[in-house]
């Protein structure tokens, strides 16, 4: 992928206050209807490293491109037109319905949206199940209904690039599943890219193209599933030995001790 055709991480360095740098000459791509994955153990800067390409984290050193134009200097009305990002904690809920919060998503106000607003919202409500939920205020929802009504809110703006954070964190089985179906369906059929935060390492190498594996702040490996889940590079990374098996290709980790 070209940097012009996409969202480009070039040899970004980051770090908070004066501490030693978090992120160190991170490289990353995601082009349109791509998903990467990014892997790492706690506290290795995949946060971090996703508020960068957001915009919300200014870079030390590097710079972050959308289509070939520097995020820094993009206002925040044009960089919005572009990114939708799922945050990690879901768990700050405001007194309004979750039709009211999956509609923030797309203006301003939940006050007097248009009709295509309103379509949109229901569409997206119908997509991730939760129509029957659409009335219930956000206070009120379990972990995992509230993190699919995060997810809405994200999707329902149709932006090209797409950044979720342990997106399937409080998800029970089927609605990882679904959620897997939904984000595949959102790159194939929509092209978006997807740039997602993930601990489940099956999840990753079901969904994504590619997987981009951090330590301590820097990219140990990246590549299509099978180059870098090995038990080579997780016993680095995580300290585990892992047993891997291949199904069509894909590895799948079995157990680890
Ligand atoms: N606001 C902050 N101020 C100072 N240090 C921070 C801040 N946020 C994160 N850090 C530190 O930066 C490092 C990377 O944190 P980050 O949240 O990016 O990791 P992560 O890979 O997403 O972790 P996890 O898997 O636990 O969510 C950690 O050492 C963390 O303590």
């Amino acid at each position: 992928m070209s940097p012009r055709n996409g969202l480009s991480v070039e040899d970004v360095s980051f770090g908070y206050g004066r501490a030693t740098p978090t992120l160190k000459r991170v490289c990353l791509q995601v082009g349109p209807g791509e998903v990467v994955a990014l892997l790492g153990p706690n506290g290795s800067g995949k946060t971090t490293l996703l508020k960068c390409a957001m915009g919300l984290l200014k870079p030390r050193e590097g710079q972050i491109t959308l289509h070939g134009q520097d995020l820094r200097r993009m206002p925040r009305w044009q960089a919005a037109r572009y990114l939708s990002y799922v945050p990690q904690a879901t768990d700050i809920v405001y007194p309004m319905t979750v039709f009211e919060s999956v509609l923030l998503g797309l203006r301003d106000s939940p006050w007097y949206p248009d009709q295509a607003s309103l379509e949109k919202v229901e569409r997206v409500l119908e997509r991730l199940e939760l129509t029957p939920l659409a009335t219930r205020p956000m206070d009120e929802l379990s972990g995992g209904q509230r993190q699919k009504a995060a997810i809405a809110r994200a999707l329902v703006r149709d932006t090209p690039y797409l950044l979720l954070d342990e997106p399937t964190n409080h998800l029970d089985m089927k609605h990882k599943r679904d959620t897997l179906e939904i984000l595949r369906e959102r790159a194939r059929i929509q092209q978006q890219g997807i740039l997602v935060v993930l601990h489940e390492i099956n999840i990753a190498t079901q969904l994504a193209d590619r997987i981009v594996l951090l330590d301590n702040g820097q990219v140990v490996a990246s590549g299509a599933p099978a180059e870098v889940i090995t038990p080579e590079h997780l016993r680095a990374v995580y300290q585990v030995d892992v047993g891997i098996a291949h199904q069509d290709g894909l590895p799948f980790v079995m157990g680890y001790r």
